[in-house]
């Protein structure tokens, strides 16, 4: 389902060496023994996901489809990014379902949020308030803007059956507000972190609101669980793009740079820089994850990747097949001098951008490439690739020698902020 090609990626060293090195962390893994192992959950959600919740969140979905034109999800980090690029990557960016998903939570700005709020206002509209923690302050000020406006609109009683809170089984604001109010809740695992909770309720209920079949997704976490499974790294692709990158990095490559050319793939890369990001920027270690989009960041960025400071290496995250292709016409006249493109698919011509960049950045430019190929932009793919990148990143971070699993920088600026907001 997915391809791993890592001859353009100039590794100076074999993949294959790091066998010993790779075993002992996929044991830690698996066997929960590891650095981080209560935030592991995720290992086996393919297996042991709660069916029962599982139904509910796909009849809730339903329910929710039918009430509203636009479902609001009110959340940051890994209580939004996972869903919202899951959304993009298969529905695309101007898709035209009956639901319109807005998502609010994820920033202080006045300026978006009030753009959001005068957007809805004449609209039927559905709420999702995502916490895992319950507290985070983006989220709990932009929902009681929400909540106001929900209940202003639609009166409490009725604006309580359209708020849907997705939060911690018993701790948290979030979800004692839930409870006071009567909203229909879903629940974040205890052993399942942010950046690894698109898979759970988190991500799929307002992916199932999107009209996406969530069977697909499971369905390709599943086969990404037997596929990545293994610890043998001649067999598990996500091991050997794990070891690549570390590898890359003893190189003197300290950033790593997720590359597509599907605009709909940028918001998987922003979900990827979360995850990379979160679990590896620790300790004074770690590859800066970054993205571009591709052709269009060439006329930008190009320049710098192909004669900047040699600090990056790209990971190509290419897509087999588009959602859909066009054929390129002929014109008669001729005047913009494109005929030479006439019959030819414009997918083809995408390929033949993508072809033609390889070999300048690679050859020319001497940037390491990483080549990683998924078959289409559909469910199951999405659902397979979150497998393929959790476990990667989770052996990667590893093999660093940290914690993949937490994030305590991310709290200094919370504090600060609070002495500045005046909280006690
Ligand atoms: O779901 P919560 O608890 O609101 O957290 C949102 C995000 O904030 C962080 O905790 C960082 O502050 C991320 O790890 C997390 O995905």
């Amino acid at each position: 389902m997915m391809k791993l090609d890592l001859s353009h990626a100039l590794l100076k060293e074999d993949v294959l060496s790091y066998q010993d090195v790779v075993s002992k962390y996929h044991d830690q893994l698996v066997n929960k023994t590891g650095k981080g192992n209560d935030f592991t959950g995720w290992v086996e959600w393919p297996n042991n996901y709660d069916k029962e919740e599982f139904d509910r969140i796909k009849s809730v979905a339903k329910d929710l489809r039918d009430k509203c034109e636009v479902f609001v999800v009110c959340g940051i980090g890994g209580s939004y990014l996972g869903s919202r690029a899951a959304i993009e990557m298969i529905n695309g960016l101007y898709n035209k379902d009956k639901v319109e998903i807005v998502f609010m939570g994820n920033t202080f700005s006045s300026s978006y949020i009030k753009n959001v709020m005068d957007y809805i206002a004449d609209k039927e509209v559905c709420v999702n308030v995502i916490s895992k923690s319950g507290t985070t302050t983006e989220t709990a000020l932009a929902f009681r803007l929400l909540k106001q406006f929900m209940e202003e609109k639609y009166g409490k009683e009725e604006a309580s059956k359209r708020i849907v809170a997705t939060t911690d089984k018993a701790r948290g604001t979030l979800k004692a507000i839930a409870d006071k109010e009567g909203y229909e809740t879903f629940v974040i695992p205890d052993d399942i972190g942010g950046r690894f909770s698109v898979i759970t309720p988190v991500g799929l209920l307002p992916i199932a609101v999107a009209g996406i079949d969530i069977d697909a997704i499971m369905s390709g976490l599943a086969k990404g669980y037997k596929d990545f499974g293994d610890a043998d790294l001649n067999k598990n692709i996500a091991y050997q793009y794990a070891v690549a990158r570390r590898i890359l990095e003893n190189q003197g490559k300290d950033v790593e740079m997720l590359v597509s050319y599907e605009p709909q793939m940028n918001m998987v890369a922003e979900w990827w820089k979360q995850l990379f990001g979160e679990s590896e920027g620790k300790e004074e270690k770690g590859n800066l994850p970054t993205s571009a989009n591709f052709s269009t960041d060439l006329h930008s960025l190009g320049q710098f990747i192909q004669q900047g400071k040699k600090v990056l290496y790209e990971t190509l995250l290419l897509v087999e097949k588009p959602t859909s292709d066009l054929e390129f016409p002929s014109d008669p006249d001729n005047a913009d001098g494109m005929n030479y493109l006439s019959g030819k698919s414009v997918d083809w011509v995408n390929k033949m951008a993508c072809k033609g960049t390889l070999e300048a950045h690679e050859v020319t430019g001497n940037v390491p490439n990483i080549l990683i190929t998924i078959p289409d932009m559909g469910a199951e793919s999405f659902g397979y690739m979150c497998y393929f990148f959790f476990k990667a990143c989770a052996i990667s971070v590893y093999m660093l020698g940290v914690n993949p699993f937490d994030q305590p920088g991310v709290e200094v600026y919370k504090k600060n902020m609070f002495r500045l907001l005046g909280k006690n």
